[in-house]
């Protein structure tokens, strides 16, 4: 694949993809980051036809500054979300993803903030740290583990233990991480596909669990459901729905980065040296409790989980619908009623400071100073403006805590032999990542 960028300054650099065989165009669906990339080509701009039969053609958005301009203020430009009907309803309308009201939208991401705040992060962090030890403890004593389920799990707890401070006890997590994941199974192309079914059976029951943990009298005030709780009351759909969006937002995705991270640690034993070096001197600087100091000299760590990110490319294109024609001159004209999908996937290689080691675990790119601005750019995991990540810093916590554990206390193998499947908010190795910890202390014996 050539990168072919536009030297001609005034004319976008667009990609006619229209004619794409039937079976790339179906990767739209089941492998969103592949079907970007491959649609572009190395442009920064391409028109496909639709996945289905029937649609308008979309354009496939990756020019960073197009990508700025259009995301910062989405309301005022005139674009909302595209989300395909199944994914729609799953979440339920009121969803943050999925709301049409510009106020409502603006309102709830208010009362998302906290869990971008310092002071929540320094409550989550050692909780978070908790259940990492208790889990990979529990994953040590199992054996060989699939590395994909036991993350889901463990991730499913700390979004509503942590983020939602919901405490709900062991069995709950195990049953509704379960039920979640049916949940998830959902996003099939077509509401006729019997996954779709089950998904909706299974939101019915979490819809049911999230409506009595509103309704408890110990629910913690301050804490999301209590906040959602006394801005909308108990029974509100803008509730339950937005609840479900915080799982669908953080489950697969921050799985998938964790897992990301363990697959190339797993399969690069240098940089896990590396890593274990840095976390034993901010154990030594810091002591052993996570809080926001130490995870904040954490750089080799950060770097490596930056690097999972871009190679796991976990929500590699957000789909949009245009609300009114949208005019810049770096683009070509997108028309009222015209798809587009912002591809962070098809950004993220077009960066200079991946060329030539696209597909590479490298940390180290990170912490040489003359890609910080490539990088800054054209990197954007987490979305940019008026959608962008309300949980990145606990997604990234989680992988940090997970990191730290491993190299201050395990030595791992993994069967490294396995294709990644990507679908819409995550990337899964085929496999599920067969993983053995084995504690430092018994390894070395
Ligand atoms: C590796 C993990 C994660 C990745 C890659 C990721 C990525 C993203 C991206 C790209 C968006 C923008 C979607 C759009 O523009 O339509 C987004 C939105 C969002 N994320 Fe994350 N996310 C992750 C983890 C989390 C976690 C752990 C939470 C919650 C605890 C979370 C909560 C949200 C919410 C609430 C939104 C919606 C914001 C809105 O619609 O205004 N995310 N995320």
């Amino acid at each position: 694949m050539g990168l072919t960028v536009s030297t001609n300054m005034g004319v976008p650099d667009v990609h006619d993809a229209r004619d794409l065989p039937r079976e790339v165009l179906a990767l739209q669906a089941t492998s969103p980051a592949t079907f970007a990339v491959t649609a572009l080509d190395g442009h920064r701009f391409a028109w496909v036809k639709p996945a289905g039969p029937a649609g308008p053609e979309q354009l496939i958005v990756a020019d960073p500054a197009t990508l700025q301009s259009w995301m910062k203020d989405e309301w005022k430009i005139g674009s909302v979300t595209g989300w395909p009907d199944t994914i729609g309803q799953l979440l339920g309308p009121e969803a943050m993803a999925n709301t049409r009201s510009a106020e409502q939208h603006q309102r709830l991401r208010q009362l998302f903030s906290p869990m971008l705040r310092d002071d929540s992060m320094a409550r989550m962090l050692p909780k978070i740290q908790g259940s990492v030890q208790r889990y990979m403890r529990e994953w040590a004593a199992k054996g060989t583990v699939p590395a994909y389920t036991e993350t889901l799990t463990l991730v499913f707890d700390v979004l509503v233990n942590q983020a939602m401070q919901l405490d709900w006890p062991d069995a709950d997590i195990k049953k509704y991480a379960v039920l979640f994941e049916v949940w998830n199974q959902g996003f099939t192309p077509s509401t006729a596909d019997p996954r779709w079914a089950k998904g909706m059976e299974a939101r019915k029951e979490l819809v049911a669990r999230f409506r009595s943990a509103v309704s408890d009298p110990r629910l913690l005030p301050g804490s999301i459901p209590a906040t959602l709780r006394d801005e909308y009351c108990a029974e509100s759909d803008v509730v339950t729905d937005n609840l479900i969006m915080v799982l669908f937002a953080g489950f697969e995705t921050s799985t998938s980065l964790t897992v990301r991270l363990l697959y190339e640690l797993a399969k690069h034993p240098d940089a896990l040296q590396k890593l274990r070096a840095e976390q034993q001197a901010v154990a030594a600087k810091y002591g052993p409790t996570l809080g926001l100091k130490a995870l904040g000299a954490m750089t080799y760590t950060e770097a490596a989980i930056s690097e999972a990110l871009r190679l796991g490319q976990m929500v590699a294109n957000v789909p949009r619908v245009a609300t009114k024609a949208i005019e810049t001159p770096r683009a070509p004209p997108v028309p009222a009623g015209c798809p587009f999908s912002a591809s962070w996937a098809g950004q993220s290689v077009l960066d200079p400071a991946v060329q030539g080691s696209t597909t590479a675990f490298n940390p180290d790119r990170w912490l040489d100073k003359r890609n910080k601005a490539s990088l800054k750019l054209h990197q954007t995991p987490f979305g940019y403006g008026t959608h962008s990540c309300l949980g990145w810093r606990i997604a990234r916590a989680v992988a940090a805590a997970v990191a730290q554990e491993l190299a201050l206390a395990y030595e791992l193998s993994a069967e490294t032999d396995a294709a990644w499947d990507d679908f819409p908010t995550g990337s899964r190795p085929a496999n599920e990542l067969p993983l053995s910890l084995k504690p430092l202390a018994a390894s070395a014996q």
